[in-house]
């Protein structure tokens, strides 16, 4: 009963998706504090002439009939009373201006991040001010108010005036240290920079000495680190003997060199200086500013799914599977010293701690008779459960609990995650949501029988970052190969997707726009490894960060760049289709992408060893695997079986290196998805979906020219290939000579342009103009001629 209370708590959590203010409440409030601070300065102001008058109307705030001299009426002597009489005297003034710089970030949409500290450091002078006026001004104790009053009264009654003083000093000292960063070296600096400008002025007379002297003077202006190169360039030259007087002459270039340094030095710091000045006068660059006032999709737009507790569990269940499961190792002699029970939503896991001298290989070799006295398929024992030194069964429950999108997407560990690309996968065995970070797998392999759930596993992944990404920051390229799948992203193509320039549809279909596609994403990649290397920074992460604190130039071709994610649907279509064509720059981009933010998101249906090759295999580390149909195909997935062994309808394991977790899949509709496209789609949009890099693909063989020197290095091969079977199609030499589509298509055009096969006639092969072998070798041979 005590797990069935704790597993309903979850539905508690669901509220709000995101708790910022909107773009325009932000306005509001930031006009409200204007607004407030300008009534509380003239109130102030014109306390100080009629406070006296005003005193004696305080108790009468109800009065409708009395008035009162402040310029704000009651209100205003009344507040400036609470402020200034009451409170910190003239340090209250500091209380509006704060109100007006707040007002002015939020009006302005600057980052509000530092005003936290404004106002901790405004305070804090408030009271010394206060607390100052009150000792120097004894006489007019309106200036340091009541507090500053009183408080002086208070620590002179213990350590005296003097204590006061030094109090006040060292505090004084303590602000300007912390808030204006004040050092002695600062100090120092401050003073040589006064001196060096004073020799400044002096400099046009001792350019009219002798060379040597000259120089000493250069050497004195420069700063000391400047001066110490300068010291080391003189040791490595060979003393003149001639010349008494210019013995410390140095030579051209190394002062020049000293300049370079310094001017480079300069340079960056004056950059630095200058972005700095951008972010005070402008806050740092919003990405998010061209659709300002987009709105994330809510919570109301998942279902429940008729979930709207906990889990459910059957007590009887559970004690009769637990019997079963004691009862059968009794058979065969096991003892065991413990057992516990966790309940999952699909499976529960019973722990087992065997008694000592067990050993953990007999369990594990009982798998099947433990699932034969359970009566239940999908048994998957866990022998040991890694760090936990207990043996682990996973049952599947007789009454499975759909674990909804909308419970994983309200729940605390999704809406707090602070990472890149949370995804929120579903619950865990022990009824946890499961969320992980894209950017960290960073490329993601699916792999299930069909109707297991692989397209509701790929929907989970993007309504999750749907849910937490703004159009700007990420971009989606989907290749949909079965064509009905993604459709419905297709309402979200201004906001969310990513084409090629030319093209009309943003989700790809066919098989040789995914070609250019990912050509395309592989220049993508190179540019932006280019933009890194110019910015000096080490990934995506960092450079945007330094391009919203404005250190980088537009002008220079930096620009913010969003996450890319490439969904494939099926994958084992476009690797049948296209084989090299397709895997060499996915390969390669599962390689290199990460850092530059391009994530690869993979499915197949058909998780076999020809299309989940080793090459694919070792750059997705991260892969989860629906139910499959044989324990051959679980190991081409996930190197280990257990994938054979799941019930389906969204269960799967989920694996990154090593460990391997049993999650629930989160269930989201085709409706819901309709839902949360619409809702992203009605709203306003970028005036196009987010342009790749073109890519100029080699498709020079449409044109009919028959240049024996540009013909493919296999054209003999499929010109034999194509005569014996007398068929002529571009499929036959793809299949024989295992070349991708792209290749075998130009092969055939240039076997058309020499007049090896006919013309193209649609659906049907061409027709083979050359008998045999023999009269193919007689062409050929004539055309070399
Ligand atoms: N997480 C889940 N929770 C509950 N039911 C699910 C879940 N995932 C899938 N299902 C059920 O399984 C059915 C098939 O799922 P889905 O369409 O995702 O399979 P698939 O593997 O993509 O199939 P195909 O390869 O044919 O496209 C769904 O219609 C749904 O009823």
């Amino acid at each position: 009963m005590a797990k069935k209370r704790r597993k309903s708590k979850p539905t508690t959590k669901k509220k709000s998706v995101s708790l910022k203010p909107s773009k325009q409440n932000k306005v509001i409030l930031g006009s409200l504090l204007i607004v407030l601070s300008i009534a509380l300065f003239f109130s102030f102001i014109s306390f100080y002439f009629s406070w006296q008058e005003d005193q004696s109307l305080l108790s009468e705030f109800s009065n409708r009939n009395a008035e009162a001299s402040n310029l704000l009426n009651k209100f205003g002597a009344t507040i400036s009373h609470f402020f200034m009489y009451q409170g910190f005297g003239l340090a209250s003034f500091a209380f509006p201006v704060l109100l007006a710089i707040s007002g002015l970030y939020l009006f302005l949409g600057f980052e509000t991040k530092n005003l936290w500290s404004k106002w901790i450091w405004g305070i804090v002078g408030v009271i010394w001010i206060s607390i100052a006026l009150g000792f120097f001004a004894i006489s007019q104790p309106i200036l340091g108010g009541l507090i500053g009053y009183e408080m002086n009264d208070f620590l002179q009654d213990y350590i005296g005036k003097i204590g006061v003083f030094l109090v006040l000093i060292f505090t004084l000292i303590v602000i300007l240290v912390r808030w204006f960063n004040f050092s002695p070296e600062a100090i120092g600096k401050y003073f040589k920079e006064k001196k060096s400008s004073i020799k400044e002025e002096f400099k046009p007379t001792t350019e009219q000495t002798a060379t040597g002297e000259m120089e000493l003077n250069l050497e004195a202006d420069l700063e000391p680190e400047l001066k110490i190169d300068t010291y080391t360039h003189k040791k490595d030259i060979p003393p003149l003997d001639t010349g008494a007087g210019l013995d410390v002459n140095l030579p051209e270039e190394e002062p020049k060199i000293d300049l370079e340094v310094s001017t480079v030095a300069v340079e960056k710091e004056e950059k630095d200086i200058k972005a700095d000045k951008l972010v005070k006068d402008f806050g740092e660059f919003d990405p998010k500013l061209e659709l300002g006032n987009y709105k994330f999709p809510v919570l109301d737009l998942l279902d429940q799914h008729g979930v709207t507790g906990g889990i459910t569990i059957n007590q009887e269940e559970l004690e009769e599977n637990k019997n079963k499961i004691v009862n059968t190792l009794k058979n065969y002699k096991i003892g065991i010293a413990q057992i516990k029970a966790t309940i999952g939503p699909t499976v529960t896991l019973y722990e087992i701690v065997p008694e000592a001298g067990v050993r953990i290989s007999k369990i594990k070799n009982l798998e099947d008779d433990i699932a034969l006295s359970l009566a239940a398929l999908g048994i998957r024992i866990i022998a040991p459960i890694p760090g936990k030194g207990t043996i682990g069964i996973e049952v599947p429950n007789k009454n499975s609990t759909i674990v909804s999108m909308r419970s994983v997407i309200a729940s605390k560990k999704f809406q707090e995650a602070e990472m890149q690309l949370p995804i929120a996968f579903g619950k865990t065995i022990s009824n946890e949501t499961f969320v992980v970070d894209l950017a960290k797998m960073p490329h993601l392999l699916m792999a299930g029988a069909t109707g297991q759930g692989k397209s509701v596993g790929l929907n989970a992944v993007i309504t999750s970052l749907l849910y937490k990404k703004h159009p700007a920051e990420i971009k989606f390229v989907l290749v949909d190969p079965k064509k009905v799948e993604l459709t419905l992203f297709n309402k979200i193509e201004r906001h969310f997707l990513a084409k090629l320039p030319d093209s009309e549809e943003a989700i790809i279909t066919d098989n040789t726009k995914v070609i250019n596609t990912l050509n395309s994403l592989c220049i993508e990649m190179d540019n932006r490894y280019e933009l890194l290397k110019l910015a000096m920074v080490r990934n995506i992460k960092e450079y945007n960060t330094k391009f919203k604190s404005r250190k980088l130039n537009p002008n220079d071709g930096h620009k913010f760049l969003p996450y890319i994610i490439l969904v494939v649907d099926e994958f084992a279509d476009l690797i049948m289709t296209a084989g090299k064509e397709v895997e060499t720059p996915i390969a390669r981009l599962a390689q290199l992408a990460r850092a530059i933010g391009i994530h690869l998101i993979i499915a197949t249906q058909r998780p076999s060893v020809n299309v989940i090759t080793g090459i694919i295999k070792a750059n997705f580390p991260a892969r989860i695997a629906f139910r499959v149909t044989s324990k051959i195909d679980s190991r081409t997935i996930l190197d280990a079986q257990g994938a054979d062994q799941l019930i389906g309808r969204g269960d799967m394991l989920y694996t990154q290196g090593n460990d391997v977790t049993r999650i629930q899949c989160a269930f989201v509709d085709t409706p819901e998805v309709a839902k949360i496209t619409e809702y992203i789609g009605s709203q306003r949009a970028y005036p196009s979906a987010h342009e790749l890099p073109e890519y100029v693909g080699e498709e020079s063989g449409t044109s009919l020219a028959n240049d024996i020197a540009d013909r493919d290095k296999m054209f003999r091969d499929a010109a034999e290939v194509i005569v014996i079977a007398q068929q002529g199609s571009a499929s036959l030499i793809q299949r024989k000579l295992k070349l991708g589509y792209n290749r075998a298509g130009r092969i055939i055009d240039q076997l058309e342009a020499a007049g090896i096969v006919g013309p193209f006639e649609g659906s049907k092969a061409r027709q083979v103009l050359v008998s045999d072998m023999y009269a193919l070798d007689q062409l050929l041979q004539n055309e070399t001629k």
